[in-house]
């Protein structure tokens, strides 16, 4: 594989290992791939497989510990200072003695933002995410879908280019998940954004990505990337169709294919 200069995300050879108590973990262990410029790309792949880990390397959030790594040509470092991405974790992990709305703002406060400018985005993104007249309510006034989509806008304030979503709907039941990953796809195809997003759901990565990326755990490696052929635009009944079923046929295949490594 070569690399692609156009990558927002390039990895190649990438190996990390934690150092425990208990010895080495490799959590990653040679991994190999290129995030296009507004690709969905979802990773999936059992508990412990390193999906959390990839995101917080991107991130600069964890060392690599070989191989390289790449973040809009960069360095994750300098990506991180540049503030190249928005992080979604997977609980909201907003403030609760903070509004909705001062909760987006805070890293537009911390950027040193005016005041009217951060008004101005809160507004934006708030629409982006269907909270509007939420603003001045706190996070616990919110249902759970409704904190991760503040959650989501806090992290779209910014307007990096690149959104990193560690299962941000893992904990919400599925028909406000189904309602969250309609919007999401609505968002990301009017921002034009990159989306790295990590899932344990076969229908949840195929409804929403354009490349699959399925790992296998001990060490974590990359066990096929999927491009996928759905249709940009996706109304929820592409569940149902043959060529959808498909797609998630082979990721399941390559789930099981990862499994039978680990004896
Ligand atoms: N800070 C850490 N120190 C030591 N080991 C860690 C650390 N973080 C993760 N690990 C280990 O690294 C491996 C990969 O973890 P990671 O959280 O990336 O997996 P994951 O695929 O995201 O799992 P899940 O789906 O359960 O969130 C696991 O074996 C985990 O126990």
């Amino acid at each position: 594989m070569t690399s692609s200069s156009s990558s927002v995300v390039s990895a190649r050879n990438l190996c990390l290992t934690y150092q425990t108590n208990d010895g080495p973990v490799h959590a990653l262990s040679n991994v190999d791939l290129d995030v296009g410029k507004g690709d969905f790309v979802s990773f999936i792949g059992p508990s412990g497989c390193g999906k959390t880990t990839f995101l917080r390397a991107i991130a600069d959030l964890e060392k690599k510990t070989s191989g390289d790594l790449t973040v809009n040509g960069m360095s994750p470092e300098d990506a991180r200072e540049k503030r190249s991405y928005g992080y979604v974790f997977q609980a909201p992990a907003l403030y609760p003695w903070r509004t909705i709305e001062k909760n987006i703002a805070l890293p537009l406060e911390i950027m040193g933002h005016s005041k009217d400018e951060q008004k101005r985005r809160v507004a934006q993104t708030l629409e982006l995410v269907n909270l509007n007249g939420f603003e001045h309510k706190y996070p616990w006034q919110l249902s759970g879908g409704m904190q991760q989509r503040a959650s989501i806008a806090r992290a779209l304030a910014f307007d990096a280019d690149l959104l990193l979503m560690d299962e941000p709907f893992g904990a919400l039941d599925e028909i406000v998940r189904d309602y969250l990953n309609e919007q999401l796809l609505k968002l990301w195809a009017r921002t034009n954004k990159t989306i790295c997003f990590v899932t344990h759901s076969i229908p949840e990565a195929v409804y929403l990505s354009t490349k699959i990326v399925v790992m296998s755990p001990r060490p974590g490696r990359v066990t096929d990337i999927i491009d996928s052929t759905l249709p940009a635009e996706r109304p929820l009944g592409i569940r149902e169709t043959p060529e959808f079923l498909e797609i998630a046929h082979r990721v399941r295949e390559g789930l099981r294919a990862g499994h039978s490594y680990e004896e």
